[in-house]
């Protein structure tokens, strides 16, 4: 057994009989994204501040001053031994601070599209991280708070916090995708919750443009209204751990790690965020009027019953648009480009706190 794994079982053994809890003392580093959850962080930190330093034993801060800067801040911190890094904000300020536990990937050396239009990686290996032993926390106020779901971390910012100075750590899987960005050129970004192709890409493109003031359902059901006037279903083509082979019109192709998105969809029940596989999600080619009735359904999880939805299993998913169609991607409700995509599972490759 190696040793990092019987020191976890020593200190969970420790909580569990006497009810005793030992800090670990982590170092902790934290990223906040003042304009997440409609401007909240930046309301809400002076209060997240002092609960903060009065849990945890030596803590310092930076804010995000844009987008990608998480993932830099991340990096630098990681680099100069802060050992936990805590990500205040909603999904996209989790998902740029969960790149930047990672060096940047080589993508010339990673990826290349093959003469079919396939995204290809040229070799196998999982990401490096910066530093194996570093712990993810997150501390969520955005305005969709899909993976707060998947991980049950729904409680105010005191129990959170809690969390933090606490000694549950969980190995989970990320994903990373290879896709096509909006300049035409190759790129990648890993992913803790769900990246998805089609028609979730187009209404994300719109929800990240519009105000979010009105919270999570709101937002994101009128920018699926504003979207759904537009979006046409695309011609698809996937392999599912490179065997499998699936063609047809789809609404959406949904690779999950995580079980929500869209601001509280259930989209993905059941799926596993450390099994070493994706759930996916295949949204056939449904109505507007199919789209309009299912939307409810997709909000408690009964989708699956429906004959044009089908459900499996795959560690690895490449899918390319044929027929000329432009398929958005959605990666941890951001929208940074377009198939041909491939989609790679690493199997319990990040520490988070919990
Ligand atoms: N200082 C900043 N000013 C403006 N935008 C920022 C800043 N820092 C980060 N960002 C960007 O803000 C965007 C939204 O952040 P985030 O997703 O965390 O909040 P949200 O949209 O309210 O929550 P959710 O994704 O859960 O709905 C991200 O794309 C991020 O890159």
């Amino acid at each position: 057994m190696k040793w990092r794994s019987m020191c976890w079982i020593w200190c969970v053994e420790l909580s569990n009989c006497n009810g005793w809890t030992m800090s670990l003392n982590f170092r902790t580093f934290v990223i906040a994204n003042p304009k997440a959850g409609a401007g909240a962080v930046e309301e809400e930190w002076g209060l997240m501040e002092r609960l903060l330093r009065a849990r945890l034993p030596e803590i310092d801060y930076a804010f995000t001053e844009g987008p990608g800067h998480a993932t830099l801040l991340a990096r630098e911190a990681l680099r100069a031994g802060w050992q936990q890094i805590v990500a205040v904000g909603g999904d996209g300020t989790l998902n740029e601070v969960v790149n930047g536990f990672f060096d940047k990937p080589d993508i010339d050396d990673l990826y290349t599209i093959d003469d079919d239009g396939w995204m290809t990686r040229k070799r196998d290996g999982a990401p490096e991280p910066i530093n194996p032993e570093a712990v993810l926390g997150v501390l969520p106020l955005g305005t969709g708070g899909d993976f707060r779901r998947t991980v049950g971390l729904m409680g105010g910012h005191s129990e959170t916090i809690e969390h933090l100075s606490g000694q549950h750590v969980r190995e989970i899987d990320i994903g990373e995708v290879g896709f096509v960005d909006d300049s035409g050129e190759i790129a990648t970004r890993y992913f803790v919750n769900i990246a998805s192709a089609g028609f979730s890409g187009a209404v994300d493109r719109i929800a990240n443009k519009s105000w979010k003031g009105l919270g999570a359902k709101p937002s994101f059901l009128w920018a699926t209204a504003r979207a759904f006037a537009r979006y046409k279903n695309i011609d698809v083509e996937l392999r599912l751990d490179d065997t499998v082979e699936i063609e047809g019109k789809m609404n959406n192709v949904v690779v999950a790690n995580g079980e929500f998105f869209g601001g509280g969809m259930w989209i993905a029940p059941g799926a596993e965020l450390d099994d070493g596989q994706f759930q996916v999600v295949l949204m056939g080619d449904l109505k507007r009027r199919e789209i309009a009735s299912l939307v409810f359904d997709i909000y408690q999880g009964r989708h699956l019953q429906n004959k044009k939805i089908f459900r499996r299993r795959a560690s690895r998913v490449a899918a390319r648009s044929i027929n000329g169609g432009v398929a958005m991607l959605d990666i941890d409700g951001e929208a940074p480009g377009k198939l041909p995509a491939l989609w790679t599972n690493h199997h319990c490759c990040l520490r988070l706190k919990l």
